[in-house]
């Protein structure tokens, strides 16, 4: 740790970590009464649970004093004044002017967006509802029944995971798809599933150079071309991008092309016309709900105090244990099945904002910084990896997300759902001591050799921390909340770590040498001359291969 501005904080909180070498979780519920009611905070009708962690009011402080010496709330004004916060790309991040619904002026590097964020909203949502109402034709005069996007990262993960989020509210006559991998397989299977002379392919890329997406487009574009002629093109693909020439270029009309700009990052464009497909799918006021929800989050951040501060303490907390307890994994187990993306969208916000080894000035970065995201939802979870949150060596922090009522399903399962996923948060820090194993193992008729060999495969740790979000039920607006609570946690996360979240150098590399490698797959005649002797030897094999 050479950062001179934090390294008293930080080392204030190595020192701290030994008040809880003979602590637990379960301890500080037992000494503390008031600590449910002092660690969570409610932000309307959502309620963040941050009690069952290995933290206590003096780890709170020594955080909030590390935030502090890093300048968190100087940093969060640079970020919403709308400056350049992504050095390295020279840019702003202003997504949050995208779910500002009152207007107000934001500026981005000094000029004012809000009047072209609405105007393209407006013109997005208008074609959104015709599209949805049936104003809106196909070549052939009739309503649309498909919506295909096509795009990868964040032109995809965003209105993906949010369709499935939120498939109650999409219309029935309309169903909606994705389509991102370069694997051939996965626009052929899609194809598969739709009315071609019904379906609307919206091509989503920020840059409309990206390899896959232009792949699969151009594909779909001969599919339609194959089956309802080159005229119909124009009805039936419409175009989300930041450069509108390369879109006209692949012959979609003014009318049909949507644009956001290069100060939106790729992962935080889900608020901008990138939404247009789920926008569709579930409708204006919804669409708005949604970015409602960002927006609400928006002003927590901004004016609620360090303390009671949803996603400062999301950061804080998970810092403690990244730096601190050197947990290298996070988990986000939602125990709403159609929150079943959202583990892969964070995937990319987390990991691709915060996966950096050097700082901002370019030099080793000095402590460790994002860590692995994973999850599925709950109940799934708990019969593929949960065994080894109790009983692994590896201690992973885990984020569990509860809706308090159901939407569209049986209210009835709803209670074991509920059931499940409190018990397991308490079985994690509560755990299960080798005198209760060996009580219950007594109890059941077994002998002392029995009890012996059986007992230290059934005791269970404990100590081991989550969180708790838990929400009414899963709305556009309840949606937007958690997207944006998890934005903000990576921001002040870099902020911390003194790195740049808004840029992904890192996904360079694997591009270019893909593009290099190309023509090496696809020509067996190809010099495979100068490759290392693996992936030479691996293009020989696959080219055996093709020839049996
Ligand atoms: O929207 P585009 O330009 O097609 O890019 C897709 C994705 O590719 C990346 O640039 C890197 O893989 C992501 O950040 C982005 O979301």
């Amino acid at each position: 740790m050479d950062r001179p501005e934090i390294s008293e904080a930080f080392f204030a909180l190595e020192a701290h970590l030994s008040d809880f070498h003979d602590v637990t979780i379960a301890d500080l519920f037992t000494k503390d009464a008031r600590r449910f009611a002092d660690f969570h905070v409610v932000l309307d009708d959502l309620l963040f649970d941050f009690s069952k962690h290995r933290i206590d009011r003096t780890t709170l402080k020594l955080l909030l004093d590390l935030a502090r010496a890093a300048k968190l709330e100087e940093r969060r004004a640079v970020l919403f004044a709308g400056a350049t916060i992504n050095p390295t790309e020279g840019r702003a991040a202003m997504h949050m002017a995208l779910r500002t619904m009152s207007g107000v002026p934001m500026q981005v590097q000094g000029r004012d967006v809000m009047p072209e964020v609405l105007a393209e909203r407006h013109k997005m949502l208008a074609f959104a509802e015709a599209v949805r109402d049936g104003g809106l034709k196909t070549a052939a005069g009739e309503r649309f029944a498909h919506v295909v996007n096509i795009g990868i990262g964040g032109s995809d993960l965003g209105p993906a995971m949010a369709a499935r989020a939120l498939s109650p509210f999409v219309a029935p006559h309309l169903d909606l798809h994705f389509v991102a991998n370069v694997d051939g397989a996965d626009l052929a299977d899609t194809l598969k599933r739709v009315d071609l002379a019904r379906t609307l392919f919206v091509v989503s890329s920020k840059t409309f150079t990206t390899l896959e997406t232009m792949t699969n487009a151009r594909a779909a574009r001969r599919a339609v071309i194959d089956r309802l002629g080159e005229a119909a093109v124009p009805a039936h693909f419409a175009a989300v991008s930041t450069a509108p020439k390369e879109v006209a270029a692949f012959g979609i009309p003014e009318d049909c092309r949507f644009l956001f700009w290069d100060w939106v990052g790729g992962r935080y464009s889900l608020w901008s016309s990138i939404g247009l497909s789920l926008a569709i799918g579930i409708g204006k006021q919804n669409f708005e709900d949604f970015l409602r929800g960002g927006e609400d989050v928006d002003n927590h951040f901004t004016t609620t105090p360090l303390a009671e501060n949803i996603p400062v303490l999301m950061a804080l907390i998970e810092i403690w244990y990244r730096d601190f307890w050197d947990c290298a994994a996070q988990a986000v187990i939602p125990y709403d099945q159609r929150l079943g993306r959202f583990p892969a969208y964070l995937q990319q916000l987390e990991m691709e904002s915060n996966g950096k080894s050097v700082d901002l000035s370019g030099a080793a970065a000095g402590t460790s910084t994002g860590p692995v995201i994973f999850g599925e939802p709950g109940t799934n979870a708990q019969h593929a990896f949960f065994q080894l949150f109790h009983q692994g060596t590896e201690i992973v922090p885990v984020d569990f997300l509860l809706a308090a009522e159901p939407l569209a399903s049986d209210p009835a399962q709803h209670p074991l759902l509920v059931a499940n996923c409190l018990a397991q948060s308490e079985a994690l820090f509560r755990g299960r001591t080798r005198a209760e194993v060996e009580a219950k193992l007594r109890a059941q008729g077994l002998d002392d050799e029995a009890i012996a060999a059986l007992a230290p495969h059934k005791v269970f740790e404990g100590n081991r921390p989550s969180s708790t979000f838990l929400y009414k039920s899963l709305t556009p607006r309840t949606l937007g909340r958690l997207i944006a609570l998890y934005e903000h946690k990576v921001f002040v996360q870099s902020v911390i770590w003194n790195i740049d979240p808004f840029d992904q150098w890192g996904v360079e590399l694997g591009k270019e040498l893909a593009l290099r490698l190309a023509p090496l797959s696809a020509d067996p005649a190809a010099d495979t001359t100068g490759l290392d002797a693996s992936t030479a030897g691996l293009l020989a094999h696959l080219r055996a291969l093709r020839k049996t």
